[in-house]
């Protein structure tokens, strides 16, 4: 784990300790923005833009489901990193399901940052959305990612479905600022902490807000209502991982998702849409924290994990008849 610093790579954890033991993360680098527009920066074109993720990032599996989702395969293609990341960060080393760096035979994901720009001062983060005919970085901001998955490609792949429909954005919105901060974000606070308060905070955080979403999907089907929108896909990729990693590797122990009846059982009902088991690879997942988070796992042992039974009926028709 490190970064590059004018261009040189660091090799450097987190700075948790000028921060009262809190772990926070940095803003995304590139926020460029794939537009339909034939005349925009970046227009959405097929075979122009490349995925650079990791199998085991929440954040890249975000822009992985959208690409899926949105029937954008053939238009976009894919580079996955190994998920050991250590020393030398994200790497193209050999792994199973890893596919190395696919345009450029590079050794590490830090060198298509410095395509960009040989002396850059940033994180090297997945996911990252390469723009193959300026040879650049268009974004590596997930967020933004999965909003031009969701609709600059439309006319090229003739799917309308839409992730963030105009009538639900204020709802969604708010929906995510919860989910951000205490689920996707909170895991990681919890997990990278490194005193009591710290973890202490960020763990009760957790757990107030995975109740406040139980509720939510008790009484309504999805996180905006009776259709699924993005919310829905952000908060899938901490769930899916969090009995097999979060819950041991980030301490996030107080309950599991299999304890919560509402959202195992949406989370096996996302699960069980066409086409997602495919974006989920719990080897790369596993292996990834437990073997990369040296400072919390100095052993290297990744633990066996529990049955996920994620194929199991979801019984969520049956609560929320049409
Ligand atoms: N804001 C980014 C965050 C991406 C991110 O932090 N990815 C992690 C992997 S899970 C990473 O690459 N970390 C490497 C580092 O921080 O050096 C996004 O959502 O796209």
């Amino acid at each position: 784990m490190g970064l590059l610093v004018d261009g040189q790579w660091k090799d450097k954890w987190y700075d948790t300790d000028s921060n009262g033991g809190k772990f926070k993360r940095e803003e995304a680098s590139f926020r460029d923005w794939v537009c339909a527009d034939k005349d925009a920066k970046f227009p959405a074109e097929s075979g122009r833009y490349h995925l650079y993720v990791s199998l085991a990032c929440p954040w890249a599996h975000r822009t992985l489901l959208f690409r899926k989702l949105k029937q954008l395969e053939s238009h976009i293609s894919v580079s996955v990193v190994s998920p050991e990341m250590l020393d030398e960060g994200w790497t193209f080393a050999g792994y199973p399901d890893a596919t190395g760096d696919t345009l450029y035979r590079k050794q590490f994901l830090r060198e298509i940052y410095t395509i960009v720009d040989s002396h850059i001062t940033t994180r090297v983060t997945v996911p990252v959305l390469w723009d193959k005919q300026k040879k650049t970085i268009v974004s590596n901001e997930s967020a933004d990612i999965i909003r031009m998955f969701n609709s600059e490609f439309n006319h090229i792949t003739q799917n309308h479905d839409d992730y963030y429909p105009a009538e639900l954005q204020e709802e969604i919105n708010q929906v995510n600022a919860l989910v951000y901060h205490h689920i996707n974000n909170g895991v990681y606070k919890a997990g990278f902490a490194t005193t009591q308060e710290a973890y202490d905070e960020a763990v009760s955080a957790l757990f107030r807000a995975l109740d406040t979403v139980e509720q939510r999907l008790s009484s309504q089907r999805y996180l905006a209502g009776t259709q699924i929108t993005e919310a829905d896909w952000r908060l899938f990729t901490t769930l899916i991982r969090f009995d097999a990693v979060y819950h041991g590797h980030f301490k996030c122990n107080r309950k599991q998702i299999n304890d919560y009846p509402a959202l195992s059982g949406y989370l096996r009902e996302l699960y069980q849409i066409h086409g997602v088991s495919e974006t989920v690879n719990m080897d790369h997942i596993t292996r990834h924290y437990y073997f990369s988070h040296t400072m919390i796992n100095p052993t290297q042992v990744v633990p066996v994990g529990p049955e996920l039974n994620l194929d199991e009926p979801h019984g969520r028709d049956a609560l929320f008849p049409e």
